[in-house]
């Protein structure tokens, strides 16, 4: 699937917003990506996690026993590239502020682990379940998404295969654009605390 292609997939669900928007890390952006919305239908969905996985290199792709993906975001295109990978897909969630799996999931020492996000901005969502995943017992071999909205600029410690890289400014609270600083803040996403 191209770049337009993708774009295309978003614009039809109206899950590229524009506003004054507080993200997860903290930072301040005029652009969200409303993956939710993406994600709304199945048949959407299923084909944008087929193209996750042909993006995977052959190796890495036959590789893979289990998809890991964090919660919320991450759970329905994590589904998804189970079912595009064949294998079992599982979560991480944070009730108490720290990924761990719960809810019966386990892995097996030494599972080789896909971990599947819905967006990476800063990444730190994206490394904080790695590490979840490892203090499980799992090896991440790679991790994927459907945007990397850093624009390739991020490093999450494995191999990382986004659909697409977008690169929308995202600004810290005492450097935000006139235009920003004139709008209250909307923060659409679920972390507590950046
Ligand atoms: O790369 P980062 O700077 O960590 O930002 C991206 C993260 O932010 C969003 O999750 P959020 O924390 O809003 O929680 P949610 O998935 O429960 O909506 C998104 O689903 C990613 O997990
Ligand atoms: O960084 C985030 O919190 C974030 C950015 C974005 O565009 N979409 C999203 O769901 N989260
Ligand atoms: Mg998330």
């Amino acid at each position: 699937m191209q770049e337009e292609e993708v774009l295309a997939e978003f614009r039809a669900s109206k899950a590229l917003l524009e506003g004054h928007f507080l993200l997860s890390s903290g930072r301040h952006s005029a652009h969200y990506l409303q993956c939710a919305r993406v994600l709304m239908n199945p048949d959407r969905a299923g084909r944008l996690a087929v193209a996750i996985a042909a993006k995977l290199p052959h190796d890495i792709r036959k590789s893979i026993d289990k998809v890991v993906s964090p919660a919320m975001g991450g759970v329905i295109i994590g589904q998804e590239m189970g079912r595009a990978l064949q294998v079992d897909a599982m979560f991480v969630e944070r009730p108490t502020g720290t990924f761990e799996l719960r809810r019966g999931f386990s892995l097996e020492p030494g599972d080789k682990v896909l971990m599947v996000e819905d967006v990476v901005t800063t990444g730190l969502s994206s490394r904080e379940a790695i590490k979840a995943i490892e203090e499980a017992g799992g090896e991440v071999i790679a991790a994927a998404s459907l945007v990397d909205r850093s624009g390739g600029s991020v490093d999450l410690g494995v191999p990382f295969f986004p659909l697409v890289a977008l690169n929308f400014p995202t600004y810290a609270a005492d450097e935000l654009p006139p235009e920003l600083a004139a709008t209250p803040a909307v923060k659409p996403g679920s972390r507590a605390k950046p």
